[in-house]
């Protein structure tokens, strides 16, 4: 899981900036180039590689004359063997311009599993600072697969900005990606509030927390009537649509929902947060992509990798900046992962106790339990 910034070492983010990397996801996520400026004020274009077609590697030739690499995550690198343990972003370049079809087989276990590396393939590590990193960030960020392709715009004359300009891209700066994560959950604003009778914790209501950004809202579960300041009984639940809503047998996620409102309400009062870090942070789509991974035979921690992400991708600013505004800085946190305690702890909320939060196996989910217990470090 990437360390998320601590808050304190975050600069302040103008809002021009967070408005330059919102409308960058947008624009990534249409599979439209996007121009990004490094701190040296070189400038260069990057495109998602989910939707590099034969024209976008071509154009992305044509508008920086330089030729594109393929920038992908280390463990990515790794999981093809291109590179040992470590972290941080990897371009890929061979001595005459990447295919997109070859583009797509390095960086979309899906697109040729068979795993054939072109000839003369190079990797290259790059610094947290380069227009690679930033571009992987941004494709991470737009909830698509991390990688992007990547090329420098070596001649181009006068500022990034005029640049960008003349090739009708939208531009944004290196620095504003890497600080966007950590400014979109800082800037968490509760924006609704309603009383919700749920089967068996009648006195609930719902609160919705938006980031500034104007992305997915976490929700607070509020049950009963919680005293401020005092330890809550807690579960930080990481939304997951196949399991909460739909039932789904591969996971334990549904189960650990009701089960956790039913035991909060037992107690007689708490807080569920329900938190938009579908797929441990991978998004949905991503989700479904290492399910069919995990079809082949890999488990949910070597699928998540081979996609190129951390096993997990979680920050966990979100759950404490509503817990904070809740009134909340101590919790009893029902959970069976020790990372949730770590990360909770780091963030400023004091866990005085963990709640086991235990589900029997359904006969579809053995592996996915056997997973997190002996990959993940869960307590069973
Ligand atoms: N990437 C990925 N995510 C999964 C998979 N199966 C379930 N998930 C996600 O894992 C997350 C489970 O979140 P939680 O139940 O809150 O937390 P946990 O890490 O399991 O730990 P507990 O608090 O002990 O339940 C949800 O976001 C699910 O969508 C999988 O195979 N791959
Ligand atoms: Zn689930």
């Amino acid at each position: 899981m990437p360390d998320a910034t601590p808050l304190e070492a975050a600069m302040p983010m103008d809002e021009a900036a967070m408005r330059a990397v919102d409308r960058a996801l947008a624009a990534m996520r249409r599979g439209e180039a996007v121009a990004i400026e490094t701190a040296d004020g070189s400038v260069g274009a990057a495109v998602s590689v989910e939707s590099v077609a034969i024209d976008a590697v071509q154009r992305l030739m044509q508008l920086t004359g330089a030729s594109p690499v393929l920038a992908v995550t280390r463990r990515r690198a790794m999981v093809l063997k291109l590179m040992e343990e470590g972290t941080g972003v990897v371009a890929l370049s061979l001595p005459r311009c990447l295919t997109a079809d070859e583009a797509h087989a390095l960086a979309d276990p899906e697109h040729r599993p068979d795993g054939n590396m072109p000839d003369g393939l190079t990797a290259t590590a790059m610094d947290p600072g380069s227009r690679e990193t930033a571009a992987v960030d941004l494709a991470r960020l737009a909830r698509l697969l991390p990688a992007a392709i990547v090329a420098p715009a070596p001649g181009h004359a006068g500022s990034a900005a005029a640049w960008a300009a003349e090739h009708d891209l939208l531009l944004v700066r290196a620095r504003d990606i890497a600080d966007y994560r950590v400014h979109v959950v800082r800037t968490l604003r509760r924006v609704a509030e309603a009383r919700v009778p749920l089967s068996g914790a009648e006195n609930t209501s719902i609160a919705a927390f938006r980031p500034i950004d104007g992305g997915p809202e976490h929700l607070a579960i509020i049950v009963g009537n919680p005293v401020e300041g005092e330890p809550v009984l807690a579960r930080l639940h990481s939304e997951c649509f196949t399991g909460d809503l739909l039932g789904s047998l591969r996971c334990d996620c549904g189960q650990q929902l009701r089960g956790a409102i039913a035991e909060i309400a037992r107690h007689g009062s708490g807080v569920l947060l329900y938190l938009a870090q579908e797929g441990r942070g991978i998004g949905l789509v991503n989700k479904l992509r290492a399910y069919r991974i995990q079809d082949r035979g890999f488990d949910t921690v070597d699928a998540n990798e081979i996609l190129g992400f951390e096993a997990d991708e979680r920050v966990y600013l979100p759950a404490a900046e509503m817990l904070r505004q809740l009134g909340f800085n101590a919790v009893r946190l029902m959970t069976n992962n020790p990372e949730k305690l770590r990360q909770l702890a780091r963030c400023g909320i004091e866990v005085v106790e963990r709640v086991p939060h235990i589900f029997p196996a359904n006969g579809h989910n053995e592996g996915y339990l056997r997973t997190k217990a002996e990959r993940s470090g869960h307590m069973f």
